[in-house]
């Protein structure tokens, strides 16, 4: 079986891609995976670093306003669609399957076109722009908020899946996590992780927090976001760092880092919270502000009402306000475990064996 998988930009998009690519594997015998992304996109590093063979085409996102870039943006949709034309038409897939960002418009649509089986996945609870044209034109729509199917008017496509998370995740176990970052396994560890493309306002946080983590012995990963990571060390000056307590512009083992960890900082993508849930991990959540119809602060403000996480608001956040929180929840025996409960009641670890489902269905 062929199966074409596009999707990219940011790891939002990428990673249920590959947790969706992983169990086709390991449930099929014969399966051929093909990944469509771009160059520019953070896929063009982390697919073929999974293990899939990845194929780019040139395409990017519109301007809101009428400019001179828009025109040159056009142009290259046209590129982008031929370029995606030439790969469905060569690789002739069983099925495509698309998991958002711009670059699947131009894949699913072609493959669409020429009727071969299609399925789009939306991670959010307001559906992406590229999902919101596909979903005319795909023959299944996999949502992971009930509230999104509002914005898909055929709603005998849709199919409520949840987010799928990658096996490494759903299987890692906090000890072995411990005992492979050569950390302590009787002391709390920190994780602290703004998106795929890291946080800026949650740097200029932490930045100015590593000293008292330092100085109370707490160990942590603070993951910077590779854009970021120089001015950060460059504020952060000159301070000893423990073996335990590490600052890194991109995590590749995600598995381990979380596992390990007994309190997450993050922000509130849909994949961070799908991951973080299925490993029933308490959180401290920064929502980013002016994402699409504020859906970050959606996504923060379900799990804090299911006590799984405490939120703060960008324009609440300053070094202060975080590191007091830290310091009460890691101090807190209680409610860790009570945080931990809930995080975990609202997982769906669950979601891949529905996503496949459905998948293996229209084949
Ligand atoms: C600013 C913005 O609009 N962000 C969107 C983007 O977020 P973003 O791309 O940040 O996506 P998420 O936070 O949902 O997921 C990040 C993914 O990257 C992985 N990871 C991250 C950092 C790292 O060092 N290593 C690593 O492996 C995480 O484990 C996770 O699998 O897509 C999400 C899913 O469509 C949306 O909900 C977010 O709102």
């Amino acid at each position: 079986m062929k199966v074409l998988i596009s999707g990219g930009g940011t790891g939002g998009h990428i990673y249920p891609a590959i947790a969706i690519a992983n169990k086709l594997e390991e449930e099929l015998k014969e399966v051929e995976i093909l990944f469509v992304g771009t160059e520019k996109g953070l896929e063009s590093k982390v697919v073929p670093k999974a293990g899939y063979e990845l194929k780019t085409i040139t395409v990017e996102g519109f301007q809101r306003k009428i400019s001179f870039e828009n025109v040159k943006r056009v142009l290259k949709l046209f590129k982008g669609l031929e370029d995606a034309r030439k790969i469905v038409k060569k690789f002739d897939p069983d099925i495509v399957i698309g998991t958002g960002g711009y670059v699947c418009g131009p894949v699913v649509f072609n493959a669409a076109m020429r009727g071969i089986p299609t399925v789009i996945h939306e991670q959010n609870a307001f559906p992406g722009i590229t999902n919101k044209i596909l979903a005319r034109f795909v023959d299944k729509i996999l949502i992971s908020f009930e509230d999104a199917k509002k914005y898909f008017p055929n709603s005998d496509k849709v199919v409520f899946t949840g987010n799928p998370v990658r096996k490494e995740i759903l299987t890692a176990n906090k000890n072995e996590a411990k005992r492979k970052l050569g950390i302590a396994e009787d002391k709390k560890m920190l994780l602290c992780v703004g998106g795929s493309g890291g946080s800026r306002k949650l740097n200029d946080s932490m930045v100015n927090i590593i000293s008292n983590l330092v100085k109370e012995d707490i160990q942590f990963i603070h993951v910077t976001g590779k854009n970021h990571y120089e001015k950060f060390i460059d504020k952060l000056g000159e301070i000893n760092l423990k073996k335990s307590q590490k600052v890194v512009d991109y995590l590749d083992d995600m598995a381990t880092a979380l596992a390990a960890c007994d309190l997450v900082i993050c922000s509130a993508g849909a994949i961070t919270l799908a991951e973080v849930t299925a490993l029933g991990k308490p959180s401290i959540i920064i929502p980013k502000a002016y994402t699409a119809e504020n859906h970050q602060e959606y996504n923060a403000k379900s799990l804090e009402n299911k006590g799984a996480a405490m939120v703060i608001l960008e324009k609440d956040l300053n070094s202060k306000v975080l590191n007091d929180m830290i310091f009460k929840i890691l101090g807190d025996r209680k409610r860790l475990k009570d945080m931990e409960q809930n995080s975990k009641n609202a997982g769906m670890p669950q979601s891949i064996e529905i996503i496949y489902k459905e998948i293996i269905s229209m084949l």
